[in-house]
């Protein structure tokens, strides 16, 4: 047990609209889309495109599909975020605030609150909800926590987590939380990754000459593996495979969510709905470890789209894999990245 009152965490999530109703997804995909590590285009560009075409095309639509998976209490990964972060204070015993990119609550309202409640507040934790680096989410998610604290002067300090895609704790969470579903008889495991644009993987490269530049580039040993999402997702998806003992011939990892007209990281989920019945398999598993709190990606991309498309072209049974959520190894596993930030120097 942790017991330091002058150490607090911060989970940090990607974030909702506020509500369903179309202005305020309006305003959020805005937000998110503005993002300059997300839409990567020349200011003016960025806005052309996002603002004139992209959101007004997709508001509609967009809020559509959160009318069909939101709760009561409001959007499904807010509310799982904020179970999460019950269960690791429980766990922990040290005060534990959430924070999302976008939309509410921001880094500025949670490190005000934190100030407020905790004012000798000496060092701030931040667990991005991220197993993996992208530039358009581990990367500006952590880069706008790191600015609105140094441009605010927060008096503590803020400790970063690094992406822990395969640290041992986190793929015996997953593994565990995926056993009594590869307990039950199934044809084919999916883990289905939320995908980027190649150019994002040519980016992101620091060597500026491994990624998708040589052959098998994700299993050749490189220093551009510590940015490189295309190489973090599958020793994620290898090692809970190899944990759960599940032969190669037996699951794949294919990338969903793709956004405009330009070329994404391949295979493509949307593919392999069409394709997989066609190759004998009808029972299909479908993971999301790109996410660790169910979403609108999963509930509703996956879990309705996905597996209408799957069983009309000839699937018998289709089962999305929860995120890991509240699951008690996913908390302990919280626990053992934070303890090992506390007391250390600012990252
Ligand atoms: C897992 C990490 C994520 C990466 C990487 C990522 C990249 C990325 N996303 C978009 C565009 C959209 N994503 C949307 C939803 C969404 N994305 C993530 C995570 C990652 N995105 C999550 C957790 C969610 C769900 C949010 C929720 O409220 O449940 C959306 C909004 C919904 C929609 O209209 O489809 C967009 C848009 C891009 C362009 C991108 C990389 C360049
Ligand atoms: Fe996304
Ligand atoms: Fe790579």
């Amino acid at each position: 047990m942790v017991a330091k009152s002058d150490t607090a965490i911060i989970l940090m999530n990607l974030g909702s609209p506020d509500s369903t109703a179309v202005p305020d997804v309006k305003k959020y995909l805005l937000e998110f889309l503005m993002d300059k590590r997300v839409i990567d285009y020349p200011w003016l560009m960025r806005k052309l495109l996002v603002g004139g075409i992209i959101v007004p095309r997709r508001a509609e639509k967009s809020a559509e599909a959160y009318k069909s998976i939101w709760w009561d209490e409001g959007s499904p990964l807010i509310v799982l975020t904020r179970q999460l972060q019950k269960a690791v204070w429980h766990d922990l015993e040290i005060p534990v605030e959430i924070t999302m990119r976008y939309g509410t609550p921001s880094p500025q309202a949670t490190y005000d609150k934190l100030l407020k409640e905790h004012p000798g507040l000496k060092e701030v934790i931040l667990v991005p909800l991220y197993p993996h680096y992208a530039m358009s989410s581990y990367e500006t998610a952590v880069e706008y926590a790191k600015d609105i604290h140094r441009k605010k002067r927060y008096p503590f300090e803020l400790k970063i987590v690094k992406p822990y895609y395969d640290r041992p704790e986190y793929i015996n969470a997953l593994a565990e939380s995926m056993r009594p579903y590869i307990e039950q008889e199934f044809d084919y495991l999916l883990f289905s990754y939320h995908g980027v644009p190649v150019r994002h993987i040519r980016k992101g490269d620091v060597t500026g000459s491994h990624c998708l530049k040589i052959n098998d580039c994700c299993h050749v040993a490189s220093k551009a593996h510590t940015r490189c999402y295309r190489h973090q997702v599958i020793i994620t998806s290898e090692l809970v495979a190899e944990k759960l003992g599940i032969p190669k011939q037996k699951w794949g990892v294919s990338f969903q969510s793709r956004l405009g007209r330009e070329e994404w990281i391949k295979p493509y989920t949307a593919d392999k709905f069409e394709q997989l019945p066609k190759e004998g398999v009808k029972k299909l598993l479908v993971a999301c470890p790109a996410f660790v709190s169910d979403c609108l990606e999963t509930l509703e991309e996956i879990g309705v789209e996905g597996k209408h498309s799957f069983i009309s072209n000839g699937g018998d049974s289709f089962t999305m894999i929860p995120c890991l959520n509240t699951h008690p190894l996913w908390v302990k596993t919280i626990g053992a990245l934070v303890k090992e930030e506390i007391g250390e120097a600012v990252s």
